[in-house]
């Protein structure tokens, strides 16, 4: 048998378990489609159409359901000769500014049209303003812009200013921009200023988490065209429904634990997927959770990371926070690193707990030693040292830091595993 056949036992067809998979229906989403739908019924009946803004955890169906609402509305509107409408999508999760949105959305028209890109860079924030509404000029009636994950352009909102009050301010006469913003980041919304809150949000829909009954709904169409029959144990649609509702609401979740549960089975090419195989998935989707985390962390927060790792080899955990800020100064010097004071690596260490990648122990030995803190690793050295060795600057300290912890014996597992 070679080391890679095809399976028979476990997958009838993922795709149904794929992130892109476009479903058949939305479930449990009701009452926001039908707000979604009354939001947008102004376009079919030609009056003036408020902008949208769609707001709810990661996962809770914002971009499905929009999808599924724009694929409605295009269609439904060809009906109607009087209606010229279009839908350009915008998806700002690369874009940090004002300025790349609108080049973005520059170009997502002009493909509409069949014209050339324009340069990514080059022209200033105003000449490529005024080329945005020169293109959106150039369409006839209503073009629906949606701005999913607006949230990563920050502060600087200028776009959101200037482009929900586009018809009102003159910026363009024929077209009726209607602005569907999208966020995860609550925060954003509530740091916008009342100014765009108000056009920019005229009409509001919160999706909320996911409750373990409305995952279940969710998941079982898929799970029975995803699995061969017979494959899911009764209680697994349950299961991930349940441990997904637990944790964060999210359907993406709960459709990934599904499939990480099929492919442990697989794996160990049985037919049946168990309660067992979604428990086993869950450890090994927190586990590439917490990865990402200690990828993710800025340069400041991996020096941090390491200083504790330094400790954690030699066995010299939990550590003060004077000793672990000399080892930390001292690897910002190895690394020709600029180092912090002692109360901004305070705040760094605060987040890694928040990340839940390490421990922190209030002490108070009373008058004498009086309050201080203690920090450990709360995830094994091993992965820590697997995330430094993969950043060239660190893989040297890296890896005499894991020759020591060898010496030391503190690594618990195969490095590899992570
Ligand atoms: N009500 C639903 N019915 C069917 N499938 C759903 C529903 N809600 C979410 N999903 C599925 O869950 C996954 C995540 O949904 P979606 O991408 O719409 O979430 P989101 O709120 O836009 O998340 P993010 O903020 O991270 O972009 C997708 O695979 C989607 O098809």
């Amino acid at each position: 048998m070679g080391m890679f056949e095809r399976d028979r036992l476990v997958f009838a067809d993922a795709e149904p378990l794929d992130d892109s998979y476009e479903p058949e229906d939305i479930r449990e989403r009701d009452k926001e489609l039908a707000k979604y739908q009354r939001a947008l019924q102004p376009i079919i009946d030609n009056r003036p159409t408020s902008n949208i803004f769609l707001y709810g955890k990661t996962g809770t169906g914002k971009t499905v359901a929009t999808k599924f609402m724009l694929s409605h509305l295009e269609h439904d509107a060809e009906k109607y000769d009087d209606i010229d409408l279009s839908t350009v999508w915008v998806g700002c999760e690369n874009l940090s500014s004002s300025y790349q949105v609108a080049v973005s959305l520059v170009n997502e028209l002009r493909l509409e049209k069949g014209k050339d890109r324009i340069s990514t860079t080059g022209y200033s924030q105003q000449r490529v303003f005024d080329i945005l509404y020169d293109e959106l000029d150039s369409f006839g009636d209503t073009v629906v812009i949606v701005l999913d994950e607006i949230d990563n352009i920050g502060d600087s909102d200028d776009i959101l200013y200037g482009l929900p009050r586009a018809r009102s301010n003159g910026y363009v006469e024929d077209v009726q921009p209607v602005i569907v913003g999208i966020s995860n980041d609550f925060q954003f919304r509530e740091g916008l200023s009342p100014k765009v809150k108000d056009t920019l949000a005229e009409k509001e829909i919160l999706f909320p988490p996911y409750d373990a009954n409305q995952l279940r709904s969710i998941l079982q169409p898929r799970a029975t065209k995803a699995f061969h029959d017979g494959v899911l144990e009764s209680d697994v649609v349950p299961l991930c429904a349940a441990l997904s509702a637990q944790d964060t609401g999210s359907a993406r979740q709960a459709i990934r634990l599904l499939r990480e549960a099929g492919e442990l089975a697989q794996a160990e090419d049985i037919a049946t997927v168990t309660a067992d195989h979604v428990r086993g998935a869950q450890d090994e989707l927190e586990k590439n959770q917490l990865y990402e985390g200690m990828q993710e962390l800025t340069t400041q927060g991996h020096v941090v990371l390491c200083a504790l790792a330094h400790h954690e080899a030699r066995d010299e955990v939990p550590v003060r926070s004077r000793d672990l800020y000399e080892q930390y100064v001292s690897i910002c010097n190895q690394l020709d690193a600029d180092s912090v004071s002692g109360r901004r690596v305070r705040d760094h260490l605060s987040d890694l707990n928040m990340l839940g990648l390490i421990n922190v122990y209030e002490r108070n030995e009373g008058l004498s030693a009086g309050r201080y803190h203690e920090y450990e690793l709360n995830v094994p050295l091993d992965a820590v040292l697997n995330v430094l060795l993969s950043i060239s600057r660190f893989e040297e300290i890296a890896e005499s830091i894991e020759a020591n912890a060898n010496q030391n014996n503190v690594l618990q597992s195969d490095i590899s595993d992570y």
